[in-house]
This record gives C-alpha cells, sequence and structure tokens, in this order.
C-alpha cells in the first residue's frame, strides 16, 4: 500500500479492508481443512497402535529421542512419509473438488460437455478406487512404501494452476504435527475408539467421527 502510493500506482485496489479480507480466506481455508486431516489422523492411529509403534521407531531412530523433529528430517522418515499420505488418502475430506464452469465444448471421458456446464472432480471415489489402492479401506501405510507411484494419484490438495495455495504449508504441518505427537505421546481412545470410514455420502466435507482422545506424554 505505502510502496503503491509511493509509486503513485492509480486506482490500485489494494486497500487495508482487501488485506484483511485476503488474510480471512487464507485463515479460512487453511484452519479448517488442516485441523480436519489432523482429527483424522488421530483417529487412523488410535486404531492402528502398530503404525505408532512403527512411526516411533524410526523418529527416535533420526532424533535420538533428544530432540523434535524438524522439517529437514523429511527426507529420512519414509514411514512417516507414506503415513501423512495414507492419512490424508482416508481422510480425503473435500468429496468433492470446487467447481469449474467449463469456458469451451469438451469431451470428458468420451462424454461431450458443453460450454457453460459446472464440473469437479469426486476426488473421495479417486482416493477409493479399489484398482489403485488395494484393499482401500484399510489404513495401510505401507502401500505408499511399496509403491513409489502411488502417492501421484492422490490429489488432496487437487492439481494443475488453481490447486491449494496452502499445500506446502499444510504439509509442513501435517508432519511435523503428526510426527511430534507421535515422538511425544502414547494415543488412549477415551470410551469408544472412533470408527475409519472411506467414504461419506453426504456434504462438501468428509467429516471425522466425533471421539475423545488422551495424549499421554512418552519417556523415549
Ligand atoms: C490439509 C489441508 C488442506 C487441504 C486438504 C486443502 C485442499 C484444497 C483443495 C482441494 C483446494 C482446491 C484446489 C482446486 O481447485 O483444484 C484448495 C484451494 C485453496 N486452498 Fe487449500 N487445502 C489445505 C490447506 C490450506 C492452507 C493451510 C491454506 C492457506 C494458508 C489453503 C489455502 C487455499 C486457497 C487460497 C485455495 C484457493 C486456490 C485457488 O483457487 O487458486 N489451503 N485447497
Amino acid at each position: 500500500m505505502e510502496k503503491d502510493k509511493k509509486d503513485v500506482v492509480k486506482d490500485s485496489t489494494f486497500t487495508l479492508e482487501t488485506l484483511a479480507i485476503d488474510l480471512y480466506d487464507l485463515w479460512l481455508a487453511g484452519q479448517e481443512t488442516t485441523s480436519t486431516t489432523l482429527t483424522w489422523a488421530c483417529a487412523c492411529l488410535l486404531n492402528h497402535p502398530e503404525v505408532v509403534a512403527e512411526l516411533r521407531s524410526e523418529l527416535v531412530g533420526i532424533t535420538g529421542g533428544t530432540r523434535g523433529l524438524s522439517l529437514t528430517d523429511k527426507p529420512n522418515t519414509p514411514y512417516l512419509n507414506a503415513t501423512v499420505n495414507e492419512i490424508q488418502r482416508i481422510a480425503s475430506i473435500l468429496n468433492t473438488n470446487l467447481f469449474r464452469e467449463l469456458e469451451e465444448d469438451t469431451v470428458i471421458d468420451g462424454q461431450p460437455v458443453s460450454a457453460g456446464a459446472v464440473v469437479t472432480t469426486q476426488m473421495s471415489l479417486l482416493h477409493t478406487n479399489e484398482a489403485v489402492f488395494k484393499n482401500h479401506t484399510v489404513f495401510d501405510p505401507s502401500r505408499f512404501m511399496e509403491n513409489n507411484n502411488l502417492e501421484k494419484t492422490l490429489i488432496p490438495f487437487g492439481i494443475g494452476k488453481r490447486a491449494c495455495l496452502g499445500e506446502s504449508l499444510a504439509r509442513a504441518e501435517l508432519y511435523l504435527i503428526t510426527g511430534n505427537l507421535v515422538l511425544d505421546y502414547n494415543f488412549e481412545p477415551v470410551g469408544t475408539k472412533p470408527e475409519i470410514k472411506t467414504l461419506s455420502p453426504f456434504g462438501l466435507m468428509k467429516r471425522p467421527p466425533n471421539y475423545n482422545i488422551r495424549f499421554v506424554p512418552v519417556n523415549n
């Protein structure tokens, strides 16, 4: 804004109000998505103590149990990377991607579609495609270790020019929060364990089940 004034930029639309709206947009797009994915993460890990054990062994091996996990550890934590992928596959928090309006007539999978039509990708179906993700209802991080190409078929942030603006921030958050929680805490259910469902029939967002969890500090 100050630079615009100094450079006498005419008709600038950059004002304190538009800045506040942009920040609100980022907060809205980033908060609910990341916290919903993390709620799915804890639900998956509560149901799979064997995954928590394998993760902790990897992470203690890397950190020596004397420091927190940092982003620079990422190339050395293949199992955690695979686990975050599998969490995002199971979570698949946007049942459908954002909608697009076609600018011109086209053909999608052999089907002619006219300009003006509104189209979207049903991401939850892509992430539960049995031909790609065998036993898709099972939370199994090792599927991403066994097949390096599988990651390319996982698109929780969309793809292309209008893919999620916050993807790298969200990936960093999911990595650091999941990894450091596993490093420092045991996960215990309070009451019934949440049920993991890979499909949700209604709504734009796939909500995690309601549940309570207790984080018990571990002594590495
Ligand atoms: C796990 C967390 C997140 C998921 C799964 C997610 C997913 C998505 C998806 C699927 C889209 C639509 C992409 C498309 O239209 O093809 C999107 C758009 C967007 N996301 Fe995220 N997102 C996450 C976190 C964040 C964060 C942390 C921020 C910002 C701080 C953010 C900001 C945005 C913005 C601004 C757009 C609109 C981009 C555009 O239309 O050009 N998201 N996100």
